[in-house]
């Protein structure tokens, strides 16, 4: 659904941990319908970024909204068209991937018809459903990973933050994933993602930000991240390394 509030805005946000600054005064400004690539060298902040995006962490400073709702003075409000992956997808072993689903689409408060349909649905698009009398806990890493995929997109959010979705998947699995995020942008959605496979980040990310040591060291398009790099042909890697040395 077409907003006219940017999908996620970040303003001068901070979190501290101890005596350790994780993220400086880090804003941003991600528009409604695209991919964007959240990069960085390990430990730069991403994974801190997304956890307060998700209200899982609360920023010492700064202000975030999504589609315009704040996290930090309406949580509930803002977290409602959210989903968020994060890298070690949290799964009951002893369930169902039905089972699974459809208990996260009563949190969300969805009718149980419309859970059932939206899981099964999920559940073909994503190969699992020939798999779907399995307890969870005898999934692979990769089938659990897009059953956490599936239970994310159950309540039909319009914004996805994703950490690091395509590790340890196989590459029909890795492109199913793929597909769906882009059919989701397709729709109108957008998706924040990270990740260390900078050639997805690259064919994938209409644009990208570079964090590194808790700030951003440089953000727009692939071309526009050349021009900053001054490595007008590089690929991504070659911009990011750049990029990532001088800083
Ligand atoms: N709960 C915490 N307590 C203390 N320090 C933390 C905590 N969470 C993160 N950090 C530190 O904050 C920094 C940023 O961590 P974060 O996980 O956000 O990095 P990242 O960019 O996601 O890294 P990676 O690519 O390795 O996943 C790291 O130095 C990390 O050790």
């Amino acid at each position: 659904m077409a907003s006219d509030f940017p999908a996620l805005e970040l303003q001068n946000v901070q979190k501290t941990f101890g005596a350790f600054t994780a993220v400086h005064h880090l804003s941003l400004n991600i528009a409604a319908g695209q991919i964007y690539g959240l990069l960085g060298p390990n430990g730069a902040g991403k994974t801190t970024t997304l956890r307060m995006i998700a209200g899982l962490l609360i920023p010492d400073q700064g202000n975030i909204r999504i589609l315009g709702e704040s996290v930090v003075s309406h949580p509930q409000q803002a977290k409602r068209p959210l989903a968020y992956l994060p890298d070690e997808p949290l799964l009951y072993g002893k369930l169902r991937p039905m089972e699974h689903l459809e208990f996260v689409a009563g949190l969300w408060g969805m009718k149980a018809s419309e859970a059932y349909r939206e899981a099964e649905e999920l559940l073909k698009w994503l190969d699992l459903w020939q798999h779907r009398s399995a307890f969870t806990e005898s999934y692979s890493r990769g089938m659990k990973q897009k059953l956490a995929l599936a239970a994310a997109l159950i309540h039909k959010p319009q914004v996805m933050v994703l950490d690091e979705p395509l590790t340890g998947l196989d590459a029909a699995a890795a492109r199913q994933v793929k597909d769906l995020l882009s059919q989701f942008v397709k729709d109108g959605n957008t998706v924040v993602l990270t990740t260390h496979i900078l050639e997805v980040a690259e064919r994938m990310a209409e644009r990208i930000a570079i964090i590194n040591k808790g700030q951003i060291i440089a953000e727009g398009s692939l071309q526009e991240l050349r021009t900053q790099s001054g490595d007008t042909e590089g690929s991504l890697e070659d911009v990011f390394l750049d990029l990532v040395g001088e800083a």
